[in-house]
């Protein structure tokens, strides 16, 4: 019988969710890519990375927003990989408005997608180590700006700001079941996120296309911009044996913008 883990990443046809699919890839793991059904070309290319690397891996089309999507997901990693033992929360929205013009629709539509997703992966995760009879881990996308609210990107900061309370409320609500939560703080990370930030940042201050990137990359203490592998090095520790004892917590991985 096959005995290897298995891992759902949503989010993982491009950017930080592929970066973390091919690391849990590398790291033993087969992989359940969930994302969204117009990405499924992009998917498969990273299904097939992860196939190169020796391991299964699957594409199951999933709005992250949809409390059945994800637990469909969850049952068909579980079901065609075999177990189910690790889910991370990274797929995401960033909004780029001045407080005074964030609506009531873009409210409701970040909040579904970075933070209702947070709470039906932990449902659905929760709910299927426990019918497998596994501890399991939980790892979730937060942000710097779950740290310290960023201007322009208030609702965006709120939505993770809440990624971080759900973190530090499932990891206490779980921990009798031996089930850890955990999520990962990354800074500037160079992906099509940033790309959209930076572009909406300039239609707002006039600055030049690139500017606002330069400007937030030169304030990195390690002077240079964040890679998919540097965020996806801190998922593979939460993943491990090696973080057995480590519940609630959110890790920056920023390259020295924020401390605590
Ligand atoms: N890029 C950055 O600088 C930072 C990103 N993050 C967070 O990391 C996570 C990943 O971000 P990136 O890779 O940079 O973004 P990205 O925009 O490159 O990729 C996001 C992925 O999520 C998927 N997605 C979006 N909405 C979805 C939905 N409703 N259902 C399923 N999948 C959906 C997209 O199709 C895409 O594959 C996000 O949660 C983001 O907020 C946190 C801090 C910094
Ligand atoms: C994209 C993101 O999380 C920031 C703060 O840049």
């Amino acid at each position: 019988m096959d005995s290897t883990k298995v891992a759902l990443v949503t989010g993982a046809g491009q950017g930080i969710g592929r970066g973390i699919a091919l690391q849990l890839a590398s790291d033993g793991y087969h992989i359940a890519i969930a994302d969204l059904a117009f990405q499924e070309d992009k998917a498969r290319v990273v299904v097939k990375e992860i196939e190169e690397l020796g391991r299964k891996a699957i594409f199951v089309a999933t709005d992250v927003s949809k409390k059945e999507d994800i637990f469909a997901a969850v049952d068909a990693a579980a079901e065609q990989l075999g177990s189910f033992d690790v889910i991370v929360n990274n797929a995401g929205i960033a909004q780029v408005k001045p407080i005074e013009e964030i609506s009531e629709e873009d409210l409701n539509k970040i909040f579904s997608i970075n933070v209702n997703s947070v709470v039906f992966g932990i449902q659905a995760a929760a709910a299927k180590f426990t019918a497998l009879g596994k501890k399991g881990k939980i790892i979730s996308a937060a942000s710097i700006a779950a740290v310290k609210g960023f201007p322009i990107l208030g609702a965006y900061s709120a939505s993770k700001f809440a990624v971080r309370g759900l973190t530090q409320v499932a990891a206490q609500e779980l921990a009798p079941r031996g089930i850890t939560v955990n999520a990962y703080a990354p800074g500037i990370v160079g992906t099509g996120m940033w790309d959209l930030i930076d572009e909406k940042l300039s239609e707002i201050n006039g600055k030049s296309r690139g500017e606002n990137l330069k400007e937030n990359v030169e304030s990195i203490m390690l002077g240079r911009i964040e890679t998919p592998e540097d965020v996806a090095g801190v998922v593979s520790f939460f993943a491990s044996p090696k973080a057995d004892y480590v519940t609630g917590q959110v890790l920056l991985v920023d390259g020295g913008m924020l401390y605590n």
